[in-house]
């Protein structure tokens, strides 16, 4: 059997590794029109980090696992096609800033059609509005030659930074279509090394509205803890606590209930502003206000974080400098997309503030472009204005220390492990007074931090 998978991202990339080793005689071919993509992909610099990803594609690449550009070639060749390219938020037209950019899928299913050869099962592996797999059946139908095709929807539950875990051991892979056929064949890939009884079918449209529910409910989970550690900073009650008395409610139930900066990451902000369009489509206008919420929730937890810097600060940071510890929207990924880092900066530049930043997996390339992006107020190009503010106040450090020298305040913005265990003794010592610390992810030890002359700031915390 012959895999192609159009898109070697975050999830193409992973997900098809993990089908290749745990299944030998496949023959996988991940395809993009990334060059670089695809040359870091063959070479010991993997585009992603993931945790424990290079020893999955070192057992499977050059055995059935190969990655190159040549898409049409992969198709023709597949007697299954994933479809795992990019599905951002509209920018332009119709449904701009909600509705999903399903331009690279439509552009897929049309190269399919054209070259496919025989019988094909084309799977949605991308996160899809509801009802696509429709319009991805009309369009193989109306270009295909003498090829047919079933459809399925087999969308991905991994999270970045567990991605190798997650995908050995899947809560559930789900699956969704019309042929029971087709079903069984990809079904019977996953059960080389998933239980049968973790492998779910449903109908197609099931299938596609399960993925942005579910991250429709998670993010609302961080979006309510998030909303009461306000409340809990104005009345005394600690966020950690008050998650650790209803997390142990087995109906809440532990996880997802670590109040934040706020979430970010590729998926929960467009998956659910998707959902918001899907709902106002289909005249939903309670139930698209409903998911909103939680959007409007975590764009007002970002702004809190920096706005209580500030306040904190005397009311002004202007010429001062805060370290930033942490980039990626997660800790142990590289991905900064969405990341809650690149607001608060934002933010906090448009005070004035000098930014020292550090990220122990993201390169400096990738901060200043992030934060040419945010900066932007008029139109695709900074003004001078914006440039000179970001060229005088921004500095991207190589350590956690070098960020912190001569600092007026921390601000930790991603959970790295490694912050936890610096001495704080040494970073004290080369820090302004009052030495201040806002811990965006309540991970640092605040009594000790306190003891040794900090004055710390937490999520939900008084
Ligand atoms: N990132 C995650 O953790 C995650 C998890 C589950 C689901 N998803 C969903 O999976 C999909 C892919 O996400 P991602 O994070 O891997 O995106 P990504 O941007 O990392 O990768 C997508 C790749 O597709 C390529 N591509 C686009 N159009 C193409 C075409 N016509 N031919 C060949 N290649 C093409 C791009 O060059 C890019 O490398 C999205 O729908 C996303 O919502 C992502
Ligand atoms: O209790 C929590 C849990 C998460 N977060 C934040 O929420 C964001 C998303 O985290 P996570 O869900 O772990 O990572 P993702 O890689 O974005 O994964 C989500 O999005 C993927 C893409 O659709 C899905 O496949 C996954 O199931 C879903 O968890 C990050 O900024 C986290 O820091 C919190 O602030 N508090």
């Amino acid at each position: 059997m012959k895999i192609c998978c159009i898109g070697a991202g975050y999830v193409g990339g992973p997900t098809m590794a993990m089908i290749a080793m745990k299944c030998p005689e496949i023959s996988v071919h991940v395809v993009d029109l990334n060059a670089d993509r695809i040359a870091a992909w063959n070479s010991s610099e993997l585009p992603i980090y993931e945790p424990g990803l290079d020893a999955v594609v070192q057992e499977a690449r050059g055995r059935n696992l190969t990655f190159s550009t040549d898409v049409e070639t992969a198709i023709a060749e597949a007697d299954i096609v994933f479809i795992s390219v990019n599905t951002p938020t509209k920018t332009y037209g119709i449904g701009a800033g909600r509705a999903a950019n399903l331009e690279f899928v439509e552009k897929c299913a049309r190269q399919i059609g054209r070259v496919a050869q025989g019988h094909t099962i084309v799977v949605e592996k991308s996160t899809l509005p509801v009802r696509t797999a429709e319009a991805v059946k009309r369009i193989l139908s109306s270009v295909a030659t003498e090829a047919t095709f079933d459809v399925l929807s087999n969308p991905e539950f991994l999270a970045e930074g567990t991605a190798v875990n997650d995908l050995l051991n899947p809560d559930r892979v789900l699956i969704g279509g019309e042929s029971a056929e087709a079903i069984q064949t990809l079904a019977d890939i996953y059960g080389n090394w998933v239980p049968s009884e973790r492998i779910l079918t449903t109908n197609l449209w099931s299938s596609e509205l399960s993925k942005l529910t579910a991250n429709a409910f998670l993010a609302q989970r961080v979006s309510s803890i998030n909303a009461m550690s306000a409340l809990c900073e104005a009345t005394g009650a600690d966020v950690d606590e008050v998650a650790k008395a209803i997390g142990t409610d087995s109906r809440i139930g532990p996880k997802f209930l670590k109040a934040s900066v706020g979430f970010g990451g590729s998926c929960f902000q467009k998956d659910i502003l998707n959902l918001v369009y899907l709902c106002s489509h289909f005249g939903l206008q309670e139930v698209a206000e409903y998911w909103e919420q939680v959007v409007v929730m975590n764009d007002y937890q970002k702004r809190r974080f920096a706005e209580s810097i500030v306040k904190t600060m005397f009311n002004t940071v202007s010429s001062k400098r805060i370290a930033i510890w942490g980039w990626a929207f997660k800790k142990d990924t590289n991905d900064t997309r969405e990341s809650a880092a690149i607001y608060v900066c934002r933010d906090l530049l448009r005070e004035r503030a000098q930014l020292h930043i550090y990220d122990p997996r993201v390169s400096k390339a990738r901060i200043l472009e992030d934060l040419e992006i945010v900066m932007r107020t008029n139109g695709d190009s900074l003004s001078n204005s914006e440039r000179e503010l970001i060229e005088k106040n921004v500095h991207v450090a190589t350590t956690s220390y070098e960020a912190a020298e001569e600092a007026h305040a921390i601000a930790v913005l991603t959970e790295w492990d490694e912050f936890k265990t610096l001495d704080f003794d040494r970073v004290y010592q080369g820090m302004h007074q009052p030495a201040f610390v806002f811990d965006g992810r309540n991970i640092l030890n605040h009594s000790k931090l306190a003891q040794i002359g900090f004055e710390v700031h937490a999520i939900g915390k008084k």
